[in-house]
């Protein structure tokens, strides 16, 4: 059988041994000394029920005595330890409770270290202190190790845990059994926005409720994961492109044509340089002029703005079978343009009313939005030259970014032609699109039906939209610019801006309750890295010995407890509240329990938590990366 020697660190357990036959006589109290002898019911409960009914020990006045078996002071050395455990009075768990203890200290610099814990052991007759050398620990566990029914009496059933009431329990402490517990150390962790100042359920403009939001976030990781269905005819590797998928219908060519003459196709595919997805838009038979008409596209990869999809590159290729051009934008999963978004029901049941009026209030957003990013645009000395309803992506609840920038200037870099004018056309483009949003109608603006429009904009739409779309499509001189345009929407900026921060709050908070996971999540790859470990060190029980014993118990704590009848107790808010507290590694105390029941330690999760990083720091040394290691910490 192998023992587990006392690692160097200073979270180590003591042991606490059942004394010898000798001791056992010692301990067996005489009527004479049993008035000496504190009764164990108080120490183990805070009283005892047989007290005033014949009890034959000490009762001291004071509940807190429960706590002095747990508060043994610090061993100076291990043999000093050992000598006072020796005297400590027997202690057999019967249940895997939660040691209520005194409440966390609070935090400081100047914390002294914690009791060490402490080791007790009633199975004396194999396990001499000798044995082990001068720091005795319990053996590995036997091969044959059950964990056997550790509930199965009610041995603390009537214990008055004082200060706990289920009632005012934390849900995310709810257990089968009585969870005692002590509060985590909330310190370490950052505390999330109270819900009565962020709502987390309620509709907000940018971001939709939280069960919506995760199956939102969910369907665009599964998007991200498609892989290509066979038979597509695609290149099989484009530039450091792979797995290519189109976005669109590609037979429907008549349908493409929304770069003056040139058809244009979307695809999806990986980079293998960075294995990001990214959007690479291709125009079909392209002959770049000069190498300098990919400058515009450096310019505007420069020109970074939440309201402009991207571009990352932009290359020439004959991989199609053509001479094509490919810019490779950001992808955005399970973006949708705004007519796919608003406009294509009208157009698929034309006639029958398909047409839903989009909200004044989603109208405004898209507006301030569009305004925002042209400005921006302007304000550097660009052009956008595409704004429709085609090209302008709804990219996630409410929010649009401009897509396709670059294309036309590389497209047209032998016409010049002067950027004021160009801006001027933003203008006429943007309140195309925006009658096209109004009505469903995306010709609404031109010839005839111009009038019959602004009836129907008249009709759905306050009258400030009205003035908007018409400020944009006339001809207001040479003086018109985005900058007029955003002073007329000062008010909607103000509202959208309001808007925008409560957007951020709500991800904010969301993003709180995740942090903890991910926590978690490396925790539990820790626990999976030194648990079972088959060999480690030339010592095929590392990962049974030492400190790893330590962490081997907690693993059985969390995750190997059983209920009354023996069945596996799978309370998934047990393991995060064990999780949580040995994450933040507060000082409460636990009683872990070998699965032989023949041993226990009582430990605080600070303890096990070093046990856990020391653990840890030992297998990623011997490592080959170490920066792989500090990837976990
Ligand atoms: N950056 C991007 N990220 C994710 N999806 C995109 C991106 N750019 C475009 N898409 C998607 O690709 C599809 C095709 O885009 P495209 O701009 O060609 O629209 P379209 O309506 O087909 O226009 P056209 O008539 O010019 O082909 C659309 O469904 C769009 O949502």
């Amino acid at each position: 059988m192998a023992f587990f020697t006392r690692p160097q660190s200073a979270n180590a357990a003591i042991k606490i041994v059942r004394p010898s036959s000798g001791d056992d006589d010692q301990l067996r109290p005489s009527r004479k000394d049993s008035v000496q002898r504190q009764c164990r019911n108080i120490m183990i409960y805070g009283s005892c029920k047989f007290e005033n009914k014949g009890c034959a020990y000490y009762h001291p006045p004071a509940r807190s005595t429960r706590s002095s078996v747990l508060s043994i002071p610090r061993a100076e050395s291990p043999s000093k330890g050992l000598s006072q455990s020796v005297n400590a009075p027997v202690f057999i768990p019967k249940v895997p409770a939660h040691i209520k203890t005194a409440s966390t200290p609070p935090p400081s610099i100047a914390t002294p270290p914690p009791p060490e814990p402490q080791y007790h052991h009633d199975n004396q007759q194999q396990q001499q202190p000798e044995e082990y050398g001068e720091y005795p620990y319990p053996p590995v566990g036997d091969e044959e190790m059950e964990m056997h029914d550790i509930n199965s009496n009610n041995f603390y059933a009537d214990t008055p845990y004082d200060g706990y009431d289920p009632s005012t329990a934390n849900p995310y402490f709810a257990s089968a059994t009585p969870f005692l517990r002590q509060p985590l150390n909330y310190h370490l962790y950052s505390s999330v926005i109270p819900s009565a100042f962020v709502n987390s359920v309620t509709d907000t403009q940018f971001v939709p409720p939280s069960s919506e939001l995760r199956t939102l976030l969910q369907s665009r990781g599964e998007d991200l994961h498609i892989a290509p269905a066979p038979g597509l005819n695609l290149p099989e590797e484009l530039q450091g492109y792979h797995s290519l998928i189109p976005l669109e219908n590609t037979n429907g060519a008549s349908e493409r044509r929304k770069f003056g003459n040139w058809t244009s196709t979307v695809y999806r595919a990986v980079n293998s340089i960075d294995g990001t997805v990214y959007c690479l838009r291709r125009i079909e038979n392209y002959r770049l002029p000069h190498q300098a008409a990919f400058t515009a596209i450096e310019t505007w990869a420069k020109l970074q703005h939440s309201g402009i999809v991207s571009i990352h590159e932009a290359f020439t290729t004959h991989a199609f079978g053509d001479s094509s051009l490919v810019v490779a934008y950001a992808y955005h999963p399970k973006a949708q343009t705004l007519f796919d978004a608003h406009l294509k029901s009208a157009y698929g049941t034309r006639g029958a009313g398909g047409f839903q009026p989009i909200p004044e209030r989603t109208l405004w957003s898209y507006i301030v939005q569009l305004a925002g990013t042209i400005k921006r645009v302007h304000d550097a000395g660009h052009v956008v030259r595409m704004i429709d309803v085609s090209k302008v992506l709804v990219t996630s609840k409410n929010r649009v970014r401009i897509s396709s920038c670059g294309i036309f200037d590389v497209l047209l870099y032998d016409t010049p032609q002067d950027t004021h004018l160009l801006q001027q056309d933003d203008l006429t483009m943007f309140g195309r699109l925006l009658f096209a949003l109004c009505t469903g109608n995306v010709m609404a603006s031109s010839g005839g039906n111009f009038q019959k429009s602004l009836e129907v904009m008249g009709r759905l739409y306050s009258p400030e939209i009205k003035a908007v779309a018409l400020f944009l499509v006339n001809k207001g001189g040479p003086h018109k610019s985005i900058g007029q345009l955003l002073e007329m929407l000062s008010s909607k900026v103000a509202a959208e801006m309001g808007d925008a921060l409560n957007a951020a709050d709500t991800m904010e908070n969301e993003l709180m309750g995740e942090l903890e996971n991910a926590r978690l999540v490396r925790l539990l790859c820790k626990f999976n890295f030194i648990n079972e470990r088959p060999e480690f060190a030339r010592e095929p029980r590392w990962s049974e010995t030492g400190d790893r014993y330590i962490v081997k118990l907690f693993r059985d704590y969390v995750f190997h407890q059983v209920d009354e009848s023996g069945n596996p107790s799978v309370n998934l808010s047990h393991v995060l509240a064990c999780l949580s507290k040995l994450d933040s590694g507060t000082d409460e105390r636990i009683m872990l329990v070998s699965r032989d029941e023949q041993s226990c330690l009582v430990v605080s999760y600070k303890d096990i938590k070093a046990c856990v990083e020391s653990s840890f720091s030992e297998l990623a040394r011997a490592g080959s990366s170490t920066t792989t290691a500090s990837g976990y910490r």
